[in-house]
């Protein structure tokens, strides 16, 4: 932008003056390529008819021998112009030295940059061409930018074109702009390209890197390429790319993301192990404590068995009893059904143990409760030893208590068990004292039970080898 207002200074001299010689053009351009060293060269274009060729030949022969209007022939010599009705030669140029060959050239004979000049008078503005390679400044890129000169000040399009004097132009090397403008944001490492892209056409203007270096980088790090496009210059739209070199991304690199990356999954993996080794553990713990429970509650019922179960006897013990009493006790209350109580004892039993000895005695004992046992039909009549030599039966929901009573009696005769001292018969013998009761909430189960030993009581008062019914116990036929 600063060069433009070089060029808007310099039309500031052609709008205050008439005529602007030869002299006075070299003294203000020379002041300000002094002061903005990257422009190449400053000129002055004017608009010049076909038949005001000859004057203006001729008057700058005065100062430039051999001065003509040129063009670039066929072999990219300059040649003499063509006659046209409207020619852009260059009249004035500074500096001059070495740039002699542009004096007179005709811009009307180069039609992409008349086509610029032509905008920039319709549109009263400055135009910048597409990037060209000047005959003075060797390989690099420079580009022309015309600012247009009017007599007076049109406003529209049409006097535009009639009143246009000509041009003040600059050639700026588009390099010294692009790193003057950078200079104060270069980054090492990082390089730059600047592309013209007005009409879609991709021009490169300029590039830190030789073309072929530029394409490779441009492949190998597509992906963290800067590319935007600039503010519009002078009817140009340019675009800046920035790729960093593969020195800048090395410095930059680390091993960081990649060390947390391993550690992640070395991490992910040591966990998800050891928690499938406490989900296999806990899963074996569950089993064992399954299994575990399966045997103490065995063991719990084996017991329970046990502590219900006379050692000798194999039979209920007296517990077993109790409980069992307790139990058929309430059933019959709830159904008002009729509950029997047998007491059985051996007869002589302590003369028994006298005559042929404690084992005995004991095996006798079981050879009894096994009889008493068989003699009892139903499965939810009850045998126990209600202790000593005593056993006890508990018939829930019996009318008739009597005959139990006597097989017990018969069972136990017919084991015909040899008892020498017994006052009853030759072999053992027992007793049983009977009752039963429909009972109610206000009977007492305790007191039912010395009923039945009572009954017991009279058995053997009567004579032992007998059942004794009490009256209680006892149901007319009716019922
Ligand atoms: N071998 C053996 N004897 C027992 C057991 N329990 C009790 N007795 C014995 O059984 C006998 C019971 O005697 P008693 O209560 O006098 O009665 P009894 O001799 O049978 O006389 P009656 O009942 O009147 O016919 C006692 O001598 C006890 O020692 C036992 O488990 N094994």
């Amino acid at each position: 932008m600063l060069n433009i207002e070089v060029l808007h200074a310099l039309k500031g001299v052609f709008i205050s003056s008439e005529h602007v010689s030869g002299e006075e053009f070299k003294q203000v351009a020379t002041s300000f390529l002094l002061r903005h060293r990257n422009i190449q060269a400053l000129k002055w274009i004017p608009k010049v008819n076909s038949l005001a060729r000859p004057s203006i030949e001729s008057s700058q022969l005065k100062s430039h021998e051999d001065f003509e209007f040129t063009e670039k022939g066929s072999d990219e010599s300059l040649v003499t112009a063509k006659t046209r009705s409207t020619h852009f030669p260059v009249v004035y140029l500074e500096p001059f030295s070495g740039n002699e060959n542009a004096l007179g050239f005709d811009f009307a004979s180069d039609p992409a940059l008349l086509r610029v000049l032509n905008n920039a008078r319709d549109l009263g503005s400055s135009m910048a061409s597409a990037g060209i390679k000047v005959v003075q400044a060797s390989e690099q890129n420079s580009i022309y930018v015309f600012l247009p000169v009017y007599d007076g000040e049109p406003s529209t399009l049409l006097k535009r074109q009639e009143r246009l004097l000509g041009f003040v132009a600059g050639i700026f090397r588009v390099a010294d702009m692009f790193d003057s403008a950078i200079k104060r944001t270069w980054v090492q490492g990082i390089y730059y390209t600047l592309e013209d892209i007005t009409n879609d056409k991709h021009q490169s203007l300029y590039s830190h890197l030789s073309s072929d270096v530029s394409a490779t980088l441009h492949q190998s790090n597509s992906e963290i390429v800067y590319q935007r496009p600039l503010t519009r210059f002078s009817g140009r739209q340019w675009q800046i790319h920035a790729m960093p070199s593969e020195g800048y991304i090395a410095e930059r690199r680390t091993e960081f993301p990649y060390l947390i990356a391993l550690f992640g999954i070395l991490g992910s993996l040591v966990l998800a192990i050891y928690v499938f080794f406490i989900m296999r553990h806990s899963h074996m713990v569950n089993m064992q404590v399954l299994e575990r429970t399966r045997d103490l509650n065995l063991a719990k019922k084996k017991l329970e068995a046990l502590s219900m179960t006379d050692s000798l006897t194999r039979i209920g013990n007296r517990r077993f009893f109790d409980n069992a009493f307790e139990r058929e006790w309430q059933l019959a209350i709830r159904n008002k059904t009729r509950l029997a109580l047998l007491m059985i004892d051996i007869d002589n039993f302590k003369s028994y143990n006298d005559t042929y000895g404690h084992l005995a005695g004991d095996e006798c004992l079981v050879e009894v409760a096994q009889a008493i046992a068989e003699a009892l039909h139903r499965p939810s009549d009850v045998v126990a030893r209600y202790g000593g030599e005593e056993f006890v039966v508990i018939l829930p929901h019996t009318r008739d208590c009597l005959s139990p009573a006597q097989r017990c009696c018969e069972n136990v005769a017919a084991l015909n068990i040899a008892h020498s001292n017994s006052t009853t018969r030759p072999y053992v013998t027992v007793s049983v004292g009977v009752t039963s009761i429909i009972p109610t909430e206000s009977d007492d189960m305790v007191k039912f039970a010395a009923i039945a030993d009572m009954a017991l009581y009279k058995a053997k008062e009567n004579g032992r080898n007998q059942v004794f019914v009490d009256a209680e116990a006892i149901i007319p036929k009716a019922l």
